[in-house]
């Protein structure tokens, strides 16, 4: 699947030559986005303030976040997944997706995982380019960060894994701009199988403004090669 995404890549032209960036070399030049920015508002620091105090006992920990994931467990998952001409072609221009818009315009967000409770959450504001009806985060824009929130539950919990099936509830439109909290956590793991359910609420707590449901697959070296 992988490969075959790479090649269609390299027919359309979106890929550049070859140009070969050692690992340490990224790492070096690696900025971490989850830390605070002058465009969070004082509930996301608020909140990153909270979950930083959580963070001293070692119950939970802050994740930290790049444009070009380039840690040892990212290398881990090129060499088992995808083959060596892919990551050389593809490193040079590959972002991740929630990283790739300017600072504030797009997705700000923190996550602090508990490993005992097999928990991620995220504190999230949703800035102006993410607008769908006016003045609210578009539903694809939730969904992702719901993705990303739950698929980072599966990774941290049980290795390389893919979003194999994802239902949400919008039950209120999350207004612009404003910060939410979302909460995902593991409800069953059986095999290979992790189901998820995530929730986003106010940061008072009182507004449910999304619920789903995740099915994540760990993924089997032999099935993507
Ligand atoms: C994901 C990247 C990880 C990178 C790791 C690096 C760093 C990690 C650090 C932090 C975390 C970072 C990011 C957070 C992670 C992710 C966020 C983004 C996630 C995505 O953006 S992801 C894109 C959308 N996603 C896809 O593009 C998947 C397309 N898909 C497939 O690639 C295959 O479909 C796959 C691999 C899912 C399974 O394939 P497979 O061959 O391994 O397994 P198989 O088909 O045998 O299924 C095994 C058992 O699951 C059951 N099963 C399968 N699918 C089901 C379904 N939909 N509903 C109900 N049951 C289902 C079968 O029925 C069987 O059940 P049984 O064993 O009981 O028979």
């Amino acid at each position: 699947m992988l490969r075959s995404c790479a090649a269609r890549l390299r027919t359309l032209g979106a890929v550049p030559g070859p140009a070969r960036r050692s690992f340490s070399s990224e790492k070096a030049t690696q900025k971490d986005y989850s830390l605070p920015n002058p465009s969070w508002t004082k509930d996301i620091r608020l909140l990153y303030d909270q979950f930083m105090k959580k963070c001293e006992d070692g119950s939970w920990k802050r994740l930290p976040s790049y444009k070009c994931k380039s840690t040892q467990r990212v290398q881990n998952f090129r060499n088992l997944f995808l083959d060596t001409k892919f990551v050389e072609e593809q490193t040079p221009k590959a972002q991740i997706f929630t990283r790739s818009l300017e600072e504030g315009l797009g997705f700000e967000y923190v996550m602090f995982h508990n490993e005992a409770e097999k928990r991620v959450v995220c504190v999230f504001q949703g800035g102006p380019h993410l607008q769908g009806n006016h003045g609210y985060v578009h539903g694809g824009a939730i969904a992702t960060m719901i993705d990303i929130t739950a698929g980072t539950c599966a990774v941290l919990t049980g290795g390389y894994a893919m979003t194999a099936n994802l239902n949400i509830n919008f039950r209120r439109p999350i207004p612009l701009c404003s910060v939410v909290v979302i909460n995902s956590q593991i409800d069953k793991i059986e095999g290979r199988k992790y189901f998820i359910s995530c929730d986003i609420r106010s940061v008072d707590e009182k507004t449910l403004y999304s619920e789903a449901t995740s099915l994540f697959i760990k993924l089997d070296p032999n099935s993507l090669k």
